[in-house]
């Protein structure tokens, strides 16, 4: 893949949100029987032909789900959709750079996560881990590709994030996920909405992700300003066992079509 010629995706130039899809918990069924299904290409073959902009996989290092060759596979099945962007995730301090080199993705996502973390559940330490993720964010760029940086909702941080090299930040969203529905929800929007704006007076691009699904999804980019992509994986394949993915996929575009422009 030549991230040179990395596209600004068709929701970039319709001045609406990206939706990239995870397929992490595709993978995840996969690996509980030896016969291959569900397929993650076919699912990534179905989610683009139903108009998602974007794949994230998250490999991690105990290849619980999305194993190497789910990479490479992605990799070589996303040659046929110059429009799509790849986005891989991982911290950068433990596999994630042997994927990056090898592949050469849209955009690098570092995660601060542990090897046998759960979950994703906290963003990165800046200042403090700046000179540690430097150097390697240099090497994702001249490698051609974009950097975003997960991290909490916390406005202050932006700047280290700017300042560190970073080309977006991706906001930690599981807070807002949590709030959701109860009367903390609009202050807790509000903490993210303040922290786009920080990001994009820094000169950040803003990604958001985790624990995002249908319910919450509109209301997220309606108010939080300039999201350039969400990526959306535990919630969407759970609606997809119901609905399809097909349908879900038109569904969560839906939900972002009804948050009105970004632009
Ligand atoms: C970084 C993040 O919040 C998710 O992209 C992450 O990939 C979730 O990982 P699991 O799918 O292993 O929970
Ligand atoms: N970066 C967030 C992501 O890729 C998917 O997170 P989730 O929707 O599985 O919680």
């Amino acid at each position: 893949m030549n991230p040179l010629v990395a596209p600004e995706s068709s929701a970039h130039a319709l001045g609406r949100t990206a939706l990239s899809v995870n397929l992490n918990k595709v993978a995840l069924l996969r690996n509980t029987r030896h016969l291959g299904i569900p397929s993650v290409t076919r699912a990534a073959e179905i989610v683009l032909e139903a108009g998602a902009d974007g794949i994230t996989v998250h490999p991690r290092p105990d290849e619980r789900h999305i194993r190497a060759h789910d990479v490479h596979e992605l990799a070589a099945l996303l040659k046929r959709w110059p429009q799509v962007e790849y986005n891989i995730e991982g911290n950068p301090l433990h596999n994630l750079m042997d994927f990056i080199r090898a592949v050469r993705p849209h955009q690098a996502t570092f995660v601060p996560d542990s090897e046998g973390q759960f979950t994703s559940d906290h963003g990165w330490n800046l200042p403090a881990d700046a000179d540690t993720l430097r150097p390697l964010i240099d090497e994702c760029h001249a490698l051609g590709m974009r950097v975003s940086l997960f991290m909490d909702p916390i406005p202050e941080q932006m700047a280290h994030v700017r300042a560190v090299g970073a080309d977006r930040v991706e906001l930690y969203t599981e807070t807002y996920a949590s709030a959701f529905g109860t009367p903390r929800e609009q202050a807790v929007r509000d903490q993210f909405a303040a922290t786009a704006r920080a990001a994009l007076a820094a000169g950040l691009g803003v990604n958001a992700g985790h624990d995002l699904n249908r319910d919450n999804l509109t209301a997220f980019v309606r108010e939080v300003p300039g999201v350039a992509e969400v990526s959306i994986g535990h919630a969407l394949i759970a609606d997809a066992l119901e609905l399809g993915y097909s349908a879900t996929i038109r569904a969560y575009l839906g939900c972002i079509h009804a948050a009105g422009a970004t632009a």
